[in-house]
């Protein structure tokens, strides 16, 4: 019995010492895995950027999960038909005797006023070939061309173009979403996501793993971001850089640039952050290329003073020069000069461009490994500043009479 007993201790104590080491590996793990939060206003692009994660630095999208997004994607597509139909009804009733250019033609206002009153695109039934022949015609009528011109005005989704251009192709039976398709749908991320990666097979990066939290954007997502506020290395955050003449889907009197600086500032201030890293992607670059050029950045109440001088590419790139420097002020007014630990950066993004995320979390990478070891440098003076303290106050105490 004596025996029986040592036995089934010695089992439980090799029990104990794996469970032990495999804690010790997992908390030698952890050490290892940097937090990183993707923060900004709906719209932003933050899912966007998450979706990049997985086709950059994991296994890409196979095609049960391509398959999962067609609901999606064809909800995309109804709104945003339903949007500008909606839309050319308003502009029509507005505009009085100039109303002519909203009317759409007679052969596609059946179909208008069929789509027009489904209440919501998710209620819809799947995009079949002969309705996207219809969503097709309607499009290309000058009327809905006329309402996409004045797209801000609309809470328009910025998928809009791209999957009117190519409804029959989405329509089709054996359709299967590419890449492209699932980086363009819009679907507004309620509560939080997360995932692990390693963007570089650098030898100098062995070891180290982010580990990136998605959440929603819009004002009733946001008390959830508390959850995740400790212990974070950087903060991505995404500001749409055309959203400088838009209005918030959930606020339609709140501007969506003045709220990104708002939210910004108020993230800046919070007492967690003192030694975050805050990584400013100025997002939706391929589309602030084109309003840039048509749509003055002094729409915006924020960008009041900005002169346009040019009407080329030139002015493009002092445009957004000019709103860097914004977003850098607002970091340095609500930073405090003493606060050496945290850094600002702005990367220049097009979520939707793989290239421009794989550069751009190159760069993300390097400037976190330089934090990183200018930590770990501090951290062996503090230690060596400490032993050497304590030697000089042994030293007094032994030469103390
Ligand atoms: N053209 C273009 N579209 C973009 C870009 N980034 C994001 N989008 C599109 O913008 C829409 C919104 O992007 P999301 O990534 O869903 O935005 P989000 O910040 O996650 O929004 P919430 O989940 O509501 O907080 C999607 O249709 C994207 O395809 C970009 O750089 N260029
Ligand atoms: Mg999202």
């Amino acid at each position: 019995m004596g025996a029986g007993c040592t036995k089934v201790q010695s089992q439980e104590e090799a029990e104990d010492a794996a469970i032990k080491r495999n804690m010790e590996i997992e908390a030698k793990r952890e050490q290892k895995v940097l937090k990183l939060l993707l923060l900004g206003a709906g719209e932003s692009g933050k899912s966007t950027i998450f979706k990049q994660i997985k086709v950059l630095f994991q296994t890409g999208f196979d095609d049960p999960e391509r398959r999962s997004f067609v609901p999606v994607i064809h909800a995309n597509v109804y709104q945003s038909i339903r949007t500008l139909l909606m839309g050319c009804k308003e502009f029509a009733e507005r505009e009085g005797e100039s109303s002519s250019k909203y009317i759409l033609l007679p052969e596609n206002q059946n179909y208008g006023e069929r789509i027009a009153e489904v209440e919501s695109p998710e209620g819809c039934s799947l995009l079949d070939e002969d309705n996207a022949l219809k969503v097709q015609n309607c499009w290309k009528d000058p009327a809905i061309q006329a309402a996409y011109l004045r797209g801000n005005e609309l809470q328009l989704p910025d998928c809009t173009e791209f999957f009117l251009n190519n409804v029959l192709r989405l329509a089709a039976q054996d359709y299967i979403p590419s890449q492209e398709d699932i980086l363009f749908a819009r679907q507004q991320t309620t509560g939080i996501v997360e995932t692990e990666f390693s963007p570089d097979k650098d030898p100098k990066n062995k070891g180290v793993c982010y580990r990136l939290f998605d959440v929603g954007g819009q004002r009733n997502e946001r008390r959830k971001w508390m959850h995740l506020f400790d212990g974070v290395t950087a903060i991505i955050f995404c500001a749409s850089l055309s959203e400088y003449d838009q209005t918030l889907l959930e606020d339609d009197k709140q501007n969506r640039m003045i709220e990104t600086r708002e939210l910004l500032a108020w993230l800046l201030q919070q007492p967690w952050f003192e030694n975050t890293s805050f990584l400013v992607f100025l997002n939706k670059f391929d589309i602030f290329q084109k309003k840039a050029l048509k749509v003055p950045l002094s729409a915006c109440d924020w960008f009041q003073d900005y002169q346009p001088l040019t009407t080329n590419n030139q002015e493009i790139e002092r445009a957004y020069r000019y709103v860097e420097r914004k977003f850098k002020k607002i970091y340095e007014e609500n930073t405090a000069p003493s606060n050496i630990q945290r850094q600002f950066r702005t990367y220049r993004t097009t979520a939707i461009d793989e290239g421009i995320i794989k550069e751009t979390f190159r760069l993300v990478d390097d400037a976190l490994t330089i934090q990183r070891l200018i930590q770990e440098m501090l951290n062996v003076l503090h230690v060596l500043a400490c032993s050497s303290l304590e030697g000089v106050f042994l030293a007094c105490e032994w030469q103390r009479p």
